[in-house]
């Protein structure tokens, strides 16, 4: 559905793509992770056809995107990381807008309208100026916008942060129903726990490259770790330094009185970890062993590719 081949954007010297090629696959959901200024909304408003790029292909839907400008750009939807709205008006004087300016006739309007307030489940709130809205509220609108012209892609970039909890739980499971609809969704995110929850595929944008692009099943499978995750009553000063030079420790992540510990061999680690947490002296709180999360990988991948 979307192919970029070797994408190239320079802000004057700063190169921010260096290369970037991946594919996205028609009815998934595509998460393109990447630290702060890692290039995310720069590659989103290339594929938006908000802004020009250097060098390089895109192919939307197998059209490529600078020739074919107008008719490729139909099938696509965007919700900016700061959507900006008529705040005077209410979502359905807004809508409406909307749907004026699209040229839709009048008839179809309210139908779209309806159908929309419906689907991201604003109708209670329609008669509301958007100036009193929650974030989550506006996202949500932003959402309806996005989808007015029944786009087969949809683009988003950071839909969730800046959420609450709850209104992280409705965007997410929106997107969720967009997929089930059909539509191919491509996201951005720094919120890693909530790319793990809805993609299919991830790509990881790092210093101005591409790192990994493929299933986030293979990736789990490809980087599964064992991890020790400890909570200690007091902080475990000098935990790092007692560590470090424990074979079978590859890192340790340290969040106040929270303890991970990366593993690379189990077997040994089993019969080892406990005579080594005792000699901190230390009373410990809780102690579990998990798998690695796409946080755990996505700051391993980073690492490994030199930027920590
Ligand atoms: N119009 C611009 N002119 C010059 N530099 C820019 C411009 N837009 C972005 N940049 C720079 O390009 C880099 C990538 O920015 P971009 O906004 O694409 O990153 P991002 O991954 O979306 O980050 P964030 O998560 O903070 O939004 C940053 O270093 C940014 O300062």
């Amino acid at each position: 559905m979307i192919k970029v081949i070797n994408l190239t954007k320079k802000y004057g010297n700063h190169e921010v793509l260096k290369v970037i090629s991946f594919e996205v696959r028609k009815s998934v959901i595509y998460g393109l992770l990447g630290r702060n200024g890692a290039g995310k909304t720069t590659t989103m408003n290339i594929l938006t056809g908000l802004i020009d790029y250097d060098e390089g292909e895109i192919y939307i839907d197998g059209k490529m995107l600078k020739r074919n400008n107008r008719k490729t750009l139909n099938k696509i939807g965007y919700l900016p990381e700061n959507p900006s709205f008529y705040n005077y008006m209410t979502a359905y004087e807004y809508l409406y807008f909307i749907g004026e300016i699209s040229g839709i006739p009048y008839k179809k309007v309210k139908m779209r309208v309806e159908e929309l307030l419906e689907t991201v489940r604003l109708r209670d709130y329609a008669k509301k100026k958007i100036k009193e809205y929650s974030r989550g509220m506006k996202q949500k609108l932003g959402l309806a916008v996005a989808l007015f012209n029944n786009p087969e892609i949809i683009f988003l970039d950071e839909p969730t942060s800046a959420l609450d909890p709850e209104s992280r739980h409705d965007i997410l499971n929106l997107i969720l129903d967009m997929k089930k609809n059909g539509k191919t969704i491509f996201l951005s995110t720094h919120i890693l726990s909530d790319a793990e929850r809805v993609c299919d595929y991830i790509g990881i944008l790092d210093n101005g490259i591409i790192i990994f692009s493929g299933e986030l099943r293979e990736l789990k499978q490809k980087y599964i770790q064992p991890i020790y995750d400890i909570t200690f009553e007091t902080f475990p000063q000098n935990i790092k330094e007692k560590f470090n030079n424990i074979e079978w420790i590859e890192g340790i992540k340290i969040y106040n009185d929270k303890v991970s510990i990366y593993v690379n061999d189990i077997e040994v680690a089993k019969r080892n970890i406990i005579d080594e947490i005792s000699k901190l002296k230390i009373p410990v709180i809780s102690f579990q062993i998990r798998e690695s999360n796409l946080e755990d990988i996505f700051i391993r991948m980073v690492k490994e590719n030199g930027n920590i």
